[in-house]
């Protein structure tokens, strides 16, 4: 691995969502600035709390401090095979959280790509529709080796699972597929879609959200041993290296050494 990730602690989510807020309308407008249009990747789980409490935040009034909602591409780092007003699904949790909150005449309206509810039965059909999207969206998959996310927002489970990429799971060694099925995912419902660690790896940013004293026992193996640097959060450390962000606060942190503390 080449620099380590950054990890930036808080005292609680409160005093964690203005910088995360900073954080993602940096990649926001640097994205714009590229090529037009920021692509995201968001999971489901307690993110989408905790980035409408930084998104829906009123703007200091500063110039980079604006969200632009209309040039946002969102797409879902992993979905379950539920359909999408069932309270298992990532959409649903983002909409109830976060789209049906935007105040569009502001700041204008995200373009999202949900799952298609007409494969709920297939997982490996689902996954292989959710690519085709991907493809239309990030160019021919001939031509682009990954789809490069300018953001994915990422959680950390408590067994350090991230995307619906698990411990030790036949997955974690996919390397050719952007978008992977599992039938047998060990946290329910067992049928989930979700983008390969190549995919996430490849982003041009990556922040993780982990909050709360529940998140201290994976942070500790994940930052502190062999074991945990092989776990799928691990992994994306690994991989991704300083382009990794980790958002926490400090019960989440709490007696774990992590290699590079920064401020944003
Ligand atoms: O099942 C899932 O869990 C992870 C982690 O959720 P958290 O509540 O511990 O933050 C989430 O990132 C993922 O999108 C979701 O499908």
């Amino acid at each position: 691995m080449g620099k380590p990730p950054n990890v930036y602690t808080f005292a609680g989510v409160a005093e964690l969502a203005p910088s995360l807020r900073a954080y993602v309308l940096s990649a926001q407008n640097a994205a714009i600035e590229r090529h037009g249009t920021f692509r995201v990747a968001v999971s489901g789980g307690s993110l989408p709390k905790t980035l409408a409490q930084a998104l829906l935040a009123k703007s200091d009034g500063s110039s980079g401090d604006v969200v632009d909602f209309s040039k946002w591409e969102i797409f879902f780092a992993d979905e379950r095979c539920v359909p999408l007003d069932h309270e298992d699904s990532n959409y649903k949790l983002l909409k109830d959280e976060l789209l049906d909150k935007i105040p569009k005449e502001e700041v204008g309206e995200p373009k999202v790509f949900p799952i298609d509810e007409q494969y709920l039965d297939d997982a490996q059909e689902m996954a292989d529709q959710y690519e085709k999207a991907l493809v239309s969206v990030f160019a021919a998959r001939d031509s682009v080796k990954l789809p490069l996310f300018d953001l994915l927002l990422l959680g950390c489970g408590p067994d350090g699972h991230t995307c619906s990429l698990f411990p030790e799971h036949p997955l974690l060694r996919e390397t050719d597929a952007w978008v992977l099925s599992i039938s047998d995912s060990p946290k329910p419902p067992p049928k989930r879609i979700t983008l390969s660690l190549p995919v996430v790896c490849h982003g041009a940013k990556i922040a993780f959200v982990a909050t709360g004293g529940g998140k201290k026992d994976i942070m500790k193996k994940i930052f502190e041993t062999e074991e945990g640097r092989a776990l799928p959060c691990g992994l994306v450390n690994e991989g991704a290296g300083e382009k990794v962000s980790w958002f926490t606060d400090a019960p989440a942190v709490e007696g774990v050494s992590v290699p590079r503390r920064g401020s944003l």
